[in-house]
C-alpha cells in the first residue's frame, strides 16, 4: 500500500490555474494578494510631527532663549504654515507637518505654559520627536509582494499606497458532499438508525477560515442517483470533497461512481491511520477528495491532503512545523499515525499532549485537540521529548 509521503507527492502533482479579479479593498482581507504594491510616495509623506508639544527653531534655544511666544497652533491635517519669527514656537499636534523654520519638537510634559508663551526647561535637544520625511519607505520602493496572504498588517500597506481595488487569486469553487443513507441534515431529527451529517460542516469550517464558501450537499446510496449527482458537482465546482463511501462497504459505491464519472485516479487507500480508505483522483478541471466517512479520517484527510494541496495551488508556503511530543506513543502497525494533539505550555516550552479517544469514529474527542502529531510509519515506539510534523487543524 501507498505510504503517506508517497501520497502526498502524488496529491500535490496536479495543478490547476483559477486565474485572478480585482475586487474591492474592503473585501480582500484573507484573499491572496496576486500584484505587487509600489510606494506612490514617501512615508512619512511629509516631516511628522510625533508628539503633541511645541516646535521651535533650535538655534534659538542654542542662543540661550527660553520663553517662546506662539506664533500659531498646526493641527494634523492643515498645510504647513512656517513659523513667523525664529525666535517664536508653534504649537504643534502629532501627525502634523513640521512648521517650515522648526528644527525639533519639544513634548507639553516637558514645557510650562506662560501666558501666550512657553518657557522651555535646560538640555533640550534639537531634532527630536520628528518621524522624517521617506524614512520607512520611498517613493518606488516595492512594498508588497505577489503571492501573500491579506492580513491586517497589508491592509493597512494597500490602503496607505492607495490601492482601492485590490488584484487577488480567484477562490477555487468548492463543493462538499456527504454519503450514505443515515446521514441527515442537521435541522431534522434522526430515527434511532440514523445520524446528523457533521463531516461536512467540519470541512467546510476548513474552508471558511480561510474565505472560501463551499456548496454542501448529499449524495444517497441510491446507485443512479448518486451517480449522476457526482456528474453535476464534478462539471460545477473545481474542488469536491465526498465524505464516506470508499472503504469495502456493500453500499461503498464511491470510487465506482468516481469512475463512471471519468475521474482519473490517483491512488486509493493509504498507509495510515486514521483515514486509510482515501481516494484522491482528478480530470481536466476538478480535483476529487473522497474521504473515509469517520470523522477523524475526514479531517485528517483534509488537513493533510487538501490543505497541503490547496496551498501549492495558491501558491502559498506555509513554514514547516515540528512540536515535541510530551506522552509516550505505542503504535505497531507499520501505518503513519496521525495522532491528535492538544498543545500544553511546560516548563520547557511548548509541547503535544495525545488526546484520549476511541478510534477515528470518535468526533467529539477530536474537538479537545489542536491538531495532529505525524509519527512515522516505520517505527513503533515514540518516545516523549522527540520532535514530530505538527498539522493544525487550520489550511493556512
Ligand atoms: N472491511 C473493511 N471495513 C472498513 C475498512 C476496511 O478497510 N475494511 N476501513 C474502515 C476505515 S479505516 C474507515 S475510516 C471507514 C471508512 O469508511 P467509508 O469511507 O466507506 O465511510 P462510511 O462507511 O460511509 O462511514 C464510516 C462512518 O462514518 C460515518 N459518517 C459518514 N458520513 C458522515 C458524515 N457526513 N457525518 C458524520 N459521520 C459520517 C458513518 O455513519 C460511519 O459510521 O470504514 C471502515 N470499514
Ligand atoms: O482509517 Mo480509518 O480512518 O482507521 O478509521
Amino acid at each position: 500500500m501507498l505510504d503517506y509521503p508517497a501520497a502526498l507527492a502524488l496529491t500535490l502533482a496536479p495543478t490547476f490555474d483559477w486565474g485572478e479579479e480585482t475586487v474591492p479593498l474592503a473585501t480582500a482581507t484573507g484573499r491572496v494578494l496576486r500584484q505587487t504594491v509600489t510606494a506612490d510616495r514617501d512615508q512619512p509623506p511629509f516631516d511628522r510631527v510625533a508628539m503633541d508639544g511645541v516646535a521651535i527653531a533650535y538655534a534659538a534655544y542654542a542662543a540661550g532663549q527660553r520663553r517662546f511666544p506662539v506664533s500659531h497652533m498646526a493641527p494634523a491635517g492643515t498645510a504647513p504654515r512656517p513659523l513667523a519669527a525664529t525666535d517664536q514656537c508653534v504649537e504643534v499636534m502629532t501627525g502634523a507637518p513640521l512648521p517650515p523654520g522648526t528644527t525639533t519638537v519639544i513634548r507639553y510634559e516637558d514645557v510650562r505654559q506662560d501666558g501666550e508663551a512657553f518657557v522651555l526647561p535646560d538640555g533640550i535637544a534639537d531634532a527630536t520627536s520628528i518621524h522624517r520625511r521617506g524614512t520607512d519607505a520611498r517613493a518606488g520602493d516595492r512594498m508588497l509582494d505577489d503571492r501573500r496572504v491579506i492580513g491586517p498588517a497589508e491592509m493597512a500597506v494597500l490602503a496607505t499606497y492607495g490601492v482601492a481595488e485590490v488584484t487577488v487569486s480567484r477562490w477555487p469553487r468548492v463543493a462538499i458532499a456527504s454519503t450514505g443513507d443515515e446521514v441527515v441534515s442537521v435541522d431534522r431529527d434522526p430515527l434511532p438508525h440514523q445520524i446528523r451529517s457533521s463531516n461536512v460542516h467540519q470541512l467546510a469550517a476548513l474552508f471558511r477560515a480561510v474565505g472560501i464558501e463551499p456548496t454542501l450537499g448529499h449524495l444517497g446510496d441510491d446507485p443512479a442517483g448518486g451517480r449522476a449527482d457526482l456528474v453535476e458537482l464534478v462539471r460545477d465546482h473545481d474542488v469536491v470533497l465526498l465524505s464516506g463511501g470508499v472503504s469495502k462497504g456493500k453500499l461503498d459505491h464511491v470510487p465506482d461512481w468516481l469512475a463512471a464519472a471519468g475521474i482519473e485516479k490517483l491512488f486509493h487507500r493509504v498507509a495510515q491511520r486514521p483515514g486509510k480508505p482515501l481516494w484522491v483522483g482528478r480530470d481536466a478541471a476538478t480535483m476529487v477528495f473522497a474521504l473515509p466517512g469517520n470523522p477523524a479520517s475526514s479531517l485528517v484527510g483534509a488537513v493533510a491532503y487538501v490543505g497541503a494541496w490547496l496551498r501549492k495551488q495558491l501558491g502559498i508556503s506555509r513554514p514547516d512545523r515540528s512540536v515535541r511530543l510530551l506522552e509516550a506513543v505505542d503504535f505497531p502497525p507499520e501505518l503513519t499515525l496521525f495522532r491528535s494533539v492538544r498543545l500544553d505550555q511546560t516548563t520547557e516550552g511548548e509541547g503535544a499532549r495525545p488526546v484520549s479517544n476511541n478510534g477515528s469514529g470518535d468526533l467529539v474527542n477530536l474537538a479537545a485537540s489542536d491538531g495532529f502529531l505525524v509519527l512515522p510509519a516505520d517505527r513503533a515506539n515514540f518516545l516523549p521529548g522527540h520532535y514530530f510534523p505538527y498539522l493544525p487543524l487550520r489550511f493556512f
